[in-house]
């Protein structure tokens, strides 16, 4: 895999909508996962979305740890979710200062759902639906925001 550039604040990828994946057993798009994965994990992040390596592609990387500001966030399994679709979200909300790969040094106080129910493929194409809850939670709104070309504003 490759760690890829991370476009950053101004670049127009970031303010478009991205596309549907047709194909996720694609190889181009396997690889673009495995380097999203690479690239998330090299920048220190919790999460990393397709438009953030320049592929405006509705793909999402989901990788939560413990950290200062959550230590009982759960340690997770870095979870691709492609075509996500946010099904419901919790009228309950929770504040949290958030960071971005793309807004360095920066963090954004952001007013998040605390539940939500979303539908997506796995990579393997297995279509699932789950709820999650929490900084999981927080980091799925925070991706899918970014393939909805809305990013945290500083
Ligand atoms: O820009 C991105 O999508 C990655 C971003 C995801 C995110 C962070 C915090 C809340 C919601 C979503 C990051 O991972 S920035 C790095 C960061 O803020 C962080 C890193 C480790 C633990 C906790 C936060
Ligand atoms: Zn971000």
């Amino acid at each position: 895999p490759h760690i890829l550039p991370i476009a950053k604040r101004g670049e127009p990828i970031l303010q478009q909508r991205a596309h549907t994946v047709s194909n996720v057993h694609d190889p181009a798009i396997q690889q673009l996962i495995d380097n999203m994965l690479a690239t998330m994990l090299a920048a220190n992040g919790v999460g990393i979305a397709a438009p953030q390596v320049f592929s405006p592609l509705r793909i999402i990387i989901v990788a939560s740890r413990p950290n200062q500001r959550y230590p009982d966030a759960p340690l997770m399994e870095p979870l691709a979710l492609v075509n996500p679709e946010i099904l419901w979200r919790s009228a309950e909300t929770s504040l949290y200062d958030e960071g971005c790969l793309s807004v360095p040094d920066t963090r954004v106080p952001m007013e998040r759902a605390e539940q939500l129910q979303v539908r997506y493929l796995t990579r393997d194409g297995q279509a699932v639906e789950t709820r999650y809850h929490g900084f999981i939670a927080r980091i799925i709104q925070h991706e899918y925001d970014h393939i909805e070309g809305i990013l945290i504003q500083p």
